[in-house]
């Protein structure tokens, strides 16, 4: 999208699109980048569509105001994917602390890549744990068995 770094259900036809085929629940991103449609609007489209509204965070600023802004959950996806967030290996997990604390309802998503990691998310508050790239992309874990192997055998 020109002039915006947004990617994930930026406009509104999105929200249609999704509930159109059946989604009961439509992620957004609900970072403070530009963005086409502005937050409090994109939410109430999705709960006209009867979905429930899922905000990407990046920053737990971004998941309280989201969380304000009436999202019904917040996930912890663009952590390290904004300029402003912390670049970790595995997931954040002291984000999905925060927002649990605060009684955020919050899905754990980003970088979980192992069934401990996924425990350690509900362990820190996570109401549910999203695996994408562990699960999707077979050339990836394949990846980095060979880098593990072949560290050892070198
Ligand atoms: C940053 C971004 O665009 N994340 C996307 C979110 O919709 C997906 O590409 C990720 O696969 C998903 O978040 C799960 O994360 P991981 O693949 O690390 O388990």
């Amino acid at each position: 999208m020109v002039g915006s770094p947004v990617y994930i259900t930026p406009e509104l036809s999105d929200v249609l699109a999704l509930a159109e085929r059946g989604a009961d629940i439509v992620a957004f991103d609900a970072t403070q980048r530009p963005r086409p449609v502005e937050m409090g609007a994109m939410i109430e489209a999705i709960h006209a569509q009867g979905c429930l509204a899922m905000a990407d965070i990046s920053t737990l600023e971004e998941g309280l105001c989201a969380h304000q802004l009436g999202a019904d959950l917040v996930g912890t996806t663009l952590s390290g994917y904004t300029d402003y967030s912390p670049k970790l290996e595995g997931p954040d997990l002291e984000l999905v602390r925060a927002l649990s604390r605060r009684g955020i309802r919050v899905i754990a998503e980003g970088r979980i890549a192992t069934p401990l990691q996924g425990r350690q998310a509900l362990d820190a508050g996570a109401f549910a744990v999203t695996v994408g790239t562990a699960l999707t992309r077979l050339e990836w874990v394949t990846q980095g068995f060979v880098d593990a192997l072949q560290k050892v055998a070198q």
